[in-house]
């Protein structure tokens, strides 16, 4: 445990430093909290695990969409953690290194010394948008082709929209804008210093959570619409209007869940909703699944449940086989982490480690000055392909409308 004792710093200052030594970084804020959370391996190099709540130390996730058996899930172990209150002051603080280790060096007096910004650069919109429009309609055209002769039930084909910085954008500035935006998302900013790119988002999807008192918690989140009517007036979610593909779109998700639970024999969860509820510009509808991990005697229920979840029927499809196998012949750019899962895990609280993961959604790659912006809608034999397109454009904007 390091002796430099300081009750406030900059988590600027700090994820600069990591970028500065080239230290993988993990920047987060939970759903409906304002702490905000750092992580930085000190390492200088992702690790690659697999995702065993029991077996892995304190750290943050990362895997990408496609990871069977969450065996090939990139880890940024807690070296140094820290969190802060929305003022600045540290809540908490964990470091593994002394004053005197390089690292400690490297993260305090290089970042002691970075200056305050809250700019973001301008940006473009590189990819025309039409050179995307046509090709993604024709693959929703096939998809449901496939649907009606009966492939598969549904699939989510996603799309990217390519952007341009005029100078490399501020992490931590769009990090505060998409926090104060979107309370309820889950706010994350991960740099990963192999691959030189920076990962950042405001998802809506939990995948799996496991509370420091043993409860497990996932959602079923399907069904999209804009939160606002064409008068641009915000709508009450009790009125959400949903048709009939958007409700079996999210009882397709619902099914995926239970048929997972049931593999493993557990009757004792608790099911509530569908509900609507509001994902920044958007709104979905989602149900919520909790079991009590005590209660049952299953402690290892969380790892058992990603594997068998991941990737849900929200970003992939159901039968998910053959739902995977259409996407990967069908989707013309590399998924990579965008649909994925990622966040917190084993971070230790006054009451016991707890986990958080979510899926990767409204999120964009940064590389340099190239963002890339990634998308994806549920289809249905009931989807129409330009309605479908319509709804990626919206998933982007969630992003965008921060960013510009
Ligand atoms: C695949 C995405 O969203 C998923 C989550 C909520 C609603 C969805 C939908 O309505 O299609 C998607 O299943 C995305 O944001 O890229």
């Amino acid at each position: 445990m390091s002796s430099t004792v300081q009750t406030r710093q900059d988590f600027r200052a700090l994820w600069e430093a990591a970028i500065l030594a080239g230290y993988p970084a993990a920047l987060w804020r939970l759903p409906n909290r304002t702490d905000r959370e750092l992580i930085i391996d000190a390492s200088g190099t992702v690790s690659t695990v697999g995702l065993d709540f029991e077996e892995l130390p304190m750290g943050f996730a990362v895997s990408p969409f496609i990871n069977p058996d969450a065996e090939n899930t990139l880890f940024l172990k807690a070296d140094f953690y820290w969190r802060f209150d929305e003022e600045g002051n540290i809540l908490a603080v964990q470091n593994k290194f002394s004053d005197g280790h390089p690292a400690v060096e490297a993260l305090y007096r290089k970042g002691s010394k970075t200056a305050r910004k809250d700019v973001l650069s301008n940006l473009e919109v590189v990819e025309p948008v039409d050179s995307q429009q046509d090709p993604f309609e024709k693959a929703v055209s096939r998809a449901i082709r496939q649907i009606k002769r009966g492939k598969f039930r549904k699939v989510v084909l996603s799309r990217t929209k390519t952007i341009r910085f005029d100078a490399q954008p501020d992490i931590p500035t769009l990090f505060n804008r998409l926090c104060n935006a979107y309370p309820n998302a889950f706010v994350s900013a991960v740099y990963l210093p192999d691959r030189n790119q920076v990962w950042i988002g405001a998802t809506p999807e939990r995948l799996v959570s496991l509370e420091a008192n043993g409860v497990f918690r996932t959602v079923a989140l399907a069904g999209t619409q804009s939160a606002f009517d064409s008068e641009g007036r915000t709508k009450r979610a009790m009125d959400a209007p949903w048709t009939q593909k958007e409700i079996e779109e999210q009882a397709l998700v619902g099914r995926y869940i239970i048929g997972c639970f049931k593999k493993i024999r557990i009757r004792e969860y608790i099911e509530e909703g569908p509900r609507t509820v509001v994902a920044g510009n958007l709104m979905h509808l989602r149900s919520d699944y909790s079991v009590d991990t005590q209660a049952v005697n299953f402690p290892q229920l969380g790892t058992v449940m990603l594997r068998l979840l991941h990737p849900t029927s929200a970003v992939c499809g159901m039968p998910r086989e053959e739902a995977q196998e259409f996407i990967l012949q069908n989707e013309s750019h590399q998924r990579e982490l965008y649909s994925g899962f990622l966040g917190p895990v084993n971070i230790f609280q006054t009451k016991g480690a707890e986990s958080h993961l979510f899926v990767n959604l409204r999120c964009m790659k940064l590389e340099g000055q190239d963002g890339t912006l990634y998308a994806g809608a549920g289809l249905t034999e009931d989807s129409s392909p330009a309605k479908e397109w319509r709804e990626t454009e919206l998933k982007c904007d969630t992003l965008l409308s921060i960013l510009r």
